[in-house]
């Protein structure tokens, strides 16, 4: 699956990505609106709380950190009001020069996962993002369409490789029994096939590797991680530290978007500011160790 690193016109997400990294560090704001955080911040449970919520998250970060990742799941409980208030907010959010990752973890066979990936990456769909989460449990080669779609408009993908849950153990350190990657790991193997879509520095197909994940465990080795930007949910509320970031991913570290929703939530509206300067600087402080 040969990815073409020029896109019609302008930069790839990779040099987009890295270029966020060298202006606005490596922090990745969550936008989680769980009910109970509406609820502390004062929102209703409603499409109108959403859009509120998610406008001030945009706010608070712009300026502050460079990267946030709106979570669908929670829009998607409002139906189609839930999502009117998402497109709201990934444009304002976009609007606000910040990078966008949706988080809607989408996979299918092929034709069919051809239309999440226009729904999210096309210039001027409604539900328009930088990038998006997308799983390949029905193969690395069923992202064909995906890979080719965002590589045509400049933008990414993280494939679920190793994820910050610990019940996804069990399917994600099996076995591969056949093919080029026979005797690898499911993670392993997925990490390396995406890397191949990759050329250094960065590239714009990532994976999702949670920081609360051992690499060693899922097999991956660093070169399967050589050009590959890495999207690390698990950081705070999930206990990964920031003091582990380099233990964790070793030189990988410097594509590692360190992705962080609760523990910045959970500061409130009137404190989300601050605390989103706060965990911007504790991370620089941690790439600068
Ligand atoms: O492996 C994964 C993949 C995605 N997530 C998502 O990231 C955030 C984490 O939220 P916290 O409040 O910082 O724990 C959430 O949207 C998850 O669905 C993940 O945690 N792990």
């Amino acid at each position: 699956m040969p990815a073409d690193p020029a896109p019609a016109g302008g930069p790839s997400f990779g040099d987009r990505l890295g270029s966020t990294f060298a202006a606005s560090g490596h922090l990745c704001v969550g936008i989680d609106p769980h009910p109970y955080l509406l609820h502390s911040w004062g929102l209703a449970d409603s499409a109108e709380g959403l859009r509120e919520f998610g406008l001030r998250v945009v706010d608070a970060t712009a300026g502050r950190a460079g990267i946030v990742k709106p979570q669908v799941a929670f829009f998607e409980r409002h139906g189609a009001a839930g999502f009117g208030a998402l497109e709201r907010v990934l444009g304002a959010a976009r609007a606000a020069g910040l990078l966008v990752i949706a988080d809607v973890k989408r996979g299918d066979l092929g034709t069919s996962v051809e239309g999440y990936a226009e729904a999210w990456l096309t210039p001027g769909s409604s539900l328009e993002s930088d990038a998006m989460t997308i799983s390949a449990y029905q193969g690395v080669g069923s992202l064909e369409a995906p890979v080719r779609i965002a590589t045509h408009h400049g933008k990414g993908l993280f494939v679920l490789g190793a994820t910050s849950n610990p019940e996804s153990r069990e399917v994600q350190t099996a076995v591969i029994a056949r093919g080029p990657n026979a005797g690898r790991t499911v993670a392993a193997g997925i990490v390396t096939e995406v890397n191949r879509l990759n050329s250094a520095p960065i590239g714009s197909f990532g994976v999702v590797i949670g920081a609360t994940v051992d690499l060693a465990e899922h097999g991956i080795l660093p070169s399967d991680l050589s050009a590959t930007p890495i999207l690390a949910p698990g950081f705070g509320h999930q206990g990964a530290r920031l003091d582990d970031l380099h233990r964790l991913f070793g030189a990988a570290s410097e594509r590692v978007i360190v992705s962080s929703s609760r523990a910045i939530l959970d500061a409130g509206p009137d404190g989300i500011a601050a605390e989103v300067t706060a965990q911007a600087s504790a991370v620089r402080e941690a790439y600068a160790a």
